[in-house]
Parts: structure tokens; sequence; C-alpha cells
């Protein structure tokens, strides 16, 4: 009998990426806590073929290869975190879904002495999980029946202890807003949309696009919204009517004649009509072309969406979830249910297995039964809310007036602060969801600086066309924080252009002007108008808010720049030190650091002290030594005034010089660039239709607010401008409380070059 306790993990169904980031994390949490962890290569099949499996053919026994169970130490899983796919391996296995297959993998398992599985896969993979623990009792008391195993196995291993990590890039398993995989996922898809976008705008051509998900539309959904694509189906809602066909060739017809080269229709695999009739990217293709004459063409995405480096979102969800999976194995009681780890609002969150599977399957009834609204229901808020937002996008025209508000009403948009990737989707949204409603959108050139100098237009539903989809800012911005006479010639401006409200999206000084005006709102009646600030912002530093708009471009633009970086010092011997920006908050550095497996973070924050400098720089050599190939430290640009990035650098070459070269890595304003990530793009347009709707309300009201919107456990709330002060560590432009502060301690644990020694 083994003294340690043994978790075995396992990858299985489809390969997402982010599989390996999960891998690393669960081996190097659990050896860290002195638990022995066991690769089941292949996932059930392995579990199944157990000692026999050739690695080379998977599904031949081979009797001298090596076996399926086998054991992972702290170097098998270094270098694995930027990697796509599964290092471990996974499969989809017939064998397993017999009673006999389990069986089997009940012998295998037992013949490892194992404890307990983290098992890493899909709603399929958790639905076999949960089965064979609930079997797992039987199947061991069958074998002691048989004589196979003795009453002391047995006894020692009356319970399994599984812990599910959701992992697909279908996004389709209760339990988890996120599985692991579809961030990236949705990543391939936009990034091929968008492509895709300005061939289709060159020939003036449609293209019917389909993307994965057989039973869940989310990636079609999502996609949609982040590509401003111009119509989607999906299988949770079919389209509505018999003559469905008629009135997306409608739309699509108004959109053309509204002046829009391009096309893009995007079909989820798995999308149905309300008689459950598959609709196939080929039925649409030719009933365009029979409709509209259009020249129309089919792209099927595939695999592809499955395939490459996962982004920061996925490395880092798979991370915390690994190392939760752990925690979870460790205080597991025979008693304890099976659990699933995921992720609800920014927090990792534990659920019963069960529970998940059941209403998981819950959806694909309801598709099954017709009871569409069900489906919809079961998949959530979000997801309903954004179907909604969608549809109103979607359109070539704002609806007629009968939808429109009774009151209209004028607002002012702009940007502030430093450019964020998103800020074009936020306005876009919440310029064509304000005009649908019957309201006017003004856009304010440059910030507070184009309000001053009255700088402002009137935006139509065209003029924010092809708006979603790009990075910077259209309406230009600036980092203009009114004072003195600057109040008096807004409040005239205000008055002129008749503004009822004004929406900021932007960052710090976005805020801090904001606050401004809401203090000088006794001198200046004219401000005594709804004024709402949108967080936008790379460096993630605005109270109240998890995370802005920006900072998700920014942390990949980052890992992408490093990923490559630190393949360019493999086998030479060095050690980059990576300058991030983020002004005085550490968030680019933390998340960037535990997405690239940086064993050294600097922030702000925490501080640098000699001591640390002099500890990093001997971890450093004695890695080396050790045959360590290359060294990463990120630091934050503010980390220490006096040692900062240049002066860690110069103390490290010069004191390290003799077993390995240092450089420096100023990333710079790429982190700023690019087009935004569909989580900002996301985000953008979910933050602006539920900013909209609060400001249309406050402007009813006599005494309207000014309020900052965030979010909290992922949930959107409204914080009342006047706690800006209370919320901030102003010298540090940074909010008091930060929650992703926690997970730098797990980042610490992982990128060690070796184990912690056990005491
Ligand atoms: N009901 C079940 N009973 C036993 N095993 C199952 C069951 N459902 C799935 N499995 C096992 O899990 C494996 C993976 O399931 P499946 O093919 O459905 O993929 P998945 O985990 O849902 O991943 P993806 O979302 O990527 O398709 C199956 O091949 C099978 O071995
Ligand atoms: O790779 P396979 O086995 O063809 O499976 C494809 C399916 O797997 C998924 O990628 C993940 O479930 C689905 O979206 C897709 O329908």
């Amino acid at each position: 009998m083994h003294q340690k306790k043994r978790l075995g993990v396992l990858t299985s169904g489809g390969d997402s990426p982010g599989m390996n980031a999960a891998v690393r994390s669960v081996v190097r949490s659990a050896i860290a806590q002195g638990i022995d962890v066991f690769a089941i290569y292949e996932g059930y099949q392995g579990m199944v073929e157990g000692g026999q499996c050739d690695l080379e053919n998977p599904r031949r026994v081979a009797p001298n290869a090596e076996a399926c169970i086998r054991q992972l130490h702290w170097y098998d899983v270094a270098g694995i975190l930027h990697k796509g796919g599964t290092i471990i391996g996974t499969a989809r296995s017939a064998q397993f879904r017999t009673r006999e297959g389990r069986l089997q993998a009940v012998r295998n398992l037992l013949a490892n002495d194992i404890d307990g599985l983290v098992a890493i896969g899909g709603d399929g993979s958790l639905t076999g999980a949960h089965l064979f623990r609930s079997e797992w009792p039987e199947l061991v008391k069958e074998l002691l029946e048989r004589g196979e195993i003795d009453a002391e196995v047995a006894e020692r291993h009356r319970h399994l202890t599984i812990v599910g990590l959701a992992a697909s890039i279908d996004n389709d398993m209760y339990g988890s807003d996120m599985t692991i995989g579809t961030d990236t996922a949705l990543h391939r898809l936009t990034e091929a949309v968008d492509s895709i976008s300005s061939t289709a705008a060159s020939h003036q051509r449609t293209f019917v696009v389909e993307v994965m998900g057989r039973h869940c539309g989310y990636l079609a959904l999502m996609g949609a919204l982040a590509t401003g694509a111009d119509w989607v189906l999906i299988p949770e809602c079919p389209p509505e009517g018999d003559c469905w066909e008629e009135k997306m060739c409608q739309v699509l017809q108004a959109g053309r004649e509204s002046g829009r080269r391009d096309t893009i229709v995007i079909v989820a695999e798995g999308a149905k009509d309300r008689l459950g009739n598959p609709i196939s990217c080929e039925y649409v293709r030719q009933v365009l072309e029979e409709k509209l004459g259009e020249d129309a063409r089919v792209t099927i995405l595939g695999h592809v969406q499955r395939g490459g480096s996962p982004t920061a979102f996925d490395r880092n969800l798979s991370t915390l979830l690994g190392h939760a999976a752990v925690q979870a194995f460790q205080t597991a009681t025979p008693e304890t249910e099976s659990v699933l780890i995921g992720m609800r609002g920014n927090r990792v969150y534990q659920a019963p297995l069960m529970h998940c599977v059941e209403q998981t399957h819950a959806v694909s009834q309801a598709i099954a039964d017709g009871d569409y609204a069900k489906a919809m229901d079961l998949r959530g808020e979000n997801f309903k809310n954004a179907y909604q937002i969608l549809h109103t996008l979607m359109q070539a025209q704002p609806s007629t007036p009968a939808h429109h508000d009774l009151k209209p009403l004028r607002f002012a948009i702009l940007n502030c602060g430093a450019t964020a990737p998103g800020m074009n989707t936020a306005v876009r949204a919440a310029v064509r969801l304000a005009i649908d409603k019957g309201h006017t959108m003004l856009g304010v050139e440059h910030g507070f600086r184009g309000l001053i100098e009255g700088h402002i237009k009137e935006l139509n539903w065209l003029s924010v066309r092809g708006w979603a989809t790009t990075g910077g800012s259209e309406l230009g911005t600036s980092r203009k924080i009114p004072h003195n006479k600057d109040f008096y010639a807004i409040a005239r401006q205000i008055e002129r252009y008749d503004i009822n409200g004004l929406l900021i999206i932007g960052g710090w000084s976005g805020y801090q002007a904001a606050y401004q005006l809401y203090s000088q709102c006794e001198t200046f009646p004219a401000f005594n108008i709804p004024i709402l600030c949108i967080p936008a912002s790379i460096n993630n530093n605005l109270p109240g808010c998890e995370l802005s708009i920006g900072a998700d471009t920014a942390l990949n633009n980052i890992i992408e720049a490093v990923d490559k970086i630190k393949q360019s010092a493999v086998a030479s011997n060095r050690c980059f030190l990576v300058k991030v920006m983020g002004r005085y908050c550490g968030y680019l550095a933390v998340m960037s650091g535990l997405a690239t497996g940086a064993e050294r973070v600097y922030i702000n924050e925490e501080g640098v002290a000699l001591t640390d400098l002099q500890q990093d720089l001997s971890t450093l050599i004695a890695g080396f030594k050790q045959g360590k190939r290359v060294g990463l430290i990120i630091c934050n640009e503010n980390a220490h005034p006096v040692y900062d990035s240049d002066f860690i650098c110069d103390l490290f070459a010069e004191e390290g010089k003799d077993v390995f070269q240092v450089r420096e890595a100023i990333l710079g304003h790429l982190q700023q660039g690019g087009d935004p990530t569909p989580f900002d793009r996301i985000q953008a347009t979910r933050f602006s239709a539920i900013g909209l709707d609060f400001l249309i309300e406050q402007a009813k009201r006599p005494s309207p607010t000014g309020a900052f919107m965030g979010t909290e456990a992922g949930n959107v709330r409204f914080i009342d401008l006047g706690m800006i002060p209370r919320m901030v560590d102003k010298e540090h432009q940074r909010p008091k409380e930060q929650w992703w502060m926690e997970t730098a301690a797990i980042g610490k644990i992982l990128a060690h070059t070796a184990p912690p020694t056990q005491g």
C-alpha cells in the first residue's frame, strides 16, 4: 500500500485548448501538496486499456509498450502551458460506455492504487465520470467476489473521488460560465470571420459560415455578436414561422440596399428548424442564391476552431480550475459527492457533478422536445440577452416608430482616456440600441476636449457600421479632465445640444472627469443629467469593475509576444525580463505571468525589496545550473521607482553572467493596439446595452444620478459617482480592492522550476 494519496488525471472527448494548462496545474498543485499524480493517456480508452496501450497507436494492444497509466513528475508538464490540444491524449471510447469496459477500468485503477480522478472533458465525459463513480462500489464488489482483488484493496477503495473540469469548445456545460477551450475557439472563429468579411466586402458576396456546436449555439451566437454578423441560426432558438427563409432574405436584402457590401450568415452545425429538421449551410446558400440572386459561398470552419495555442483566458481558467480540483480532491470524504469545478462570475465555483450533468442534459432534452423557450431559459440570462441584442444590432435599419420609447431623448457619447480595444464596439452597440428605441445619439470627438469645444455630431445607424470589430477609437479620445472655466463651456454645450444624458466609455481620466461634473452639479444645473461611465481601460484599474473593456485584448497581446520571446530564448540560457503596461495596477503583469508561466512577477502592489531580488537571483542561478533553458520575469512598468526593470536587468546580468544572459523586452503600445478580442467585443456590447437602459431610465427621473458601471461576481452593478474617492487609491490610480490579487499566489507555486521541498 502507498502512503501518499494517488490521483489520476485524464482528458476526454474532443480536445480543447487549455487542457494542457489544466493538466499542468493539476500535476503541479498535487505534487506541491505531496500527492502522486498519474496521467491516464487517451482518456477513458486508456483507463480501459490500462497497462497495455501502444502509444504509437493507442487503440491497439501492444504487450511491451508503455502503460497508459503513468506517473507524471514536475518536469513532465514543463513547457506545455501555451500548447493546444492535450499532451496526454484524448479519445472517444466506445468501450467505456459498456459496463464491461468500466469494470476493466476499475481493475486498472486499482492496479495503480488510484484514489481519485480529475476528469477533464465535455458533458459526455463528465456524464461518464458521474456514472463511473456511482457504479464504482458495485464494480469493486464484483471484482472482490470474483477473487480478483482481496478484501483489503476493496476496503481501501470503497469509493472513488471524482472531480470534473468542464473542457469543451462548445460551452455547453451547466455549472460553469465558460468551459475550457471556448474562448480560444471564439478567437479562431472571430479571426476567420473577420478575414472572410474583407473578401466578402470586396466582391459584395454573401458567406454562410458553419461553426462548431452540435447541440449548443454558444459559439455561433457569441461569434455573430463579436463579428457583427448579419444573421445567425442556432439549435436553441430555431427561426420562427414557416417562412423563416423569407424573413432572413428580407433583412439581408435591406442591408444590401442600405449599402452594406458584405453579408455574413453564421450557422451552428446543430442548427435546426422548428420541426427539428437540420438546417445545413448548403441549404442556406441555395436559399440566398435563389431568393436574392446572391453570389453566396459556404465556409465550414471545422476543426480549425479547436486547434492552436490557448488564449490567456483559457490558460488562466484552466490553471485556476486545475488548482481548485486538487483542493477538492484533498478535502473530499467518502460521503462527498463528485463535484464540477467551474467558473461563475470570475470566481472558482464548485457544484455537484450530478446536478450539472442533469441540467446540461435538460437543455438537449428541451431542444429535442421542441421546447425552445425552456432551452433558452436553461442557457441563462446572458445567453438570452445576447440573442435579443444581436437581433437588434443585425437589423439593416432601426425599428419603426411603433417600437420607440414614448419620450425621445438625446444622449452624448464619448471616449475618454487611453484607447482600449472594444471602445468602438461599445459605441456602436450604444448608438444602434439607442436609435432603435427612438432616441438620438450625439458623438463627441476627442473626449472632454471635444465636449468643451463643441465637436459634436449626430450619429446614425450607418455611421457606426464596421465598428464592432475594430480597435482604437473612431470617435477619438483624450485624457482631458475638465476644470475651472471648462465647466461653463460644457454646461453651454449640454444646453445648446439639449443633451439629456452623457455616456462616457473610458478609463481613469473618464472617471475623474465624470466625478468633476458630478461635484459641480449644484453650481451648474446643466450637469443635472444622468452621467454614466462604462469601464474601458487595458489597465483594468477602475473601481468596482472586475474586468474593464480592453484588458483581455491587452493580455492576449502580451502573451502572444511573450510566447515568441520565450521561444527565441530556448537553448540559449537566457532570462527575459518583460516590462508590461498597467500604470500602478499589476493586473496585466500578474495575469500574463500566470498565462505564460513566468517564474516571477514584480508589481507595485507588492513592491520590490532588495532581499526579493537576491532571492530571485539565487533561484535563477540554481535553476540554470540544473538545466533550465529559459527564464521569464514579468515586471509592471511602475513596480518600483528605483528597482525598475532596467535596474533589475543590470543586476541580474552582472550577478548571473557566468550562468545566464539577461535581455529586457519592453512591449510598449503593442499591448494597447489591435482589434478587440471576442471577450472584449462581447463585454463591450453587453455593458453598452445594460448601461443604455440605465441612462434612459435615469433620464426620466426628476433627479437623475451619475454612476459608474461595474461588475461583481459577474453581475453588473451601478455605483454612485460620489463613491469614487472612497473606492480608489488616488495616488496609484487603482481600486483599493483588487480581486485578482489572490491568483498571484497560485502562479508562484506552479511556475517553480522544481517542486517545493516537502516539510
Ligand atoms: N453516458 C455515458 N456513459 C459512459 N461513458 C460516457 C457516456 N457519455 C460519454 N461517455 C464517455 O466520454 C467520452 C467522451 O464523450 P463525448 O464524445 O460525448 O465527448 P464530450 O466529453 O462531450 O466532449 P466534447 O464536448 O468535446 O464532444 C465518450 O467517448 C465515452 O467514453
Ligand atoms: O472531432 P470530432 O470527434 O469530429 O467532433 C466534433 C465535435 O466536437 C466538438 O468540437 C466538441 O464537442 C463539437 O463542436 C463538434 O461537433
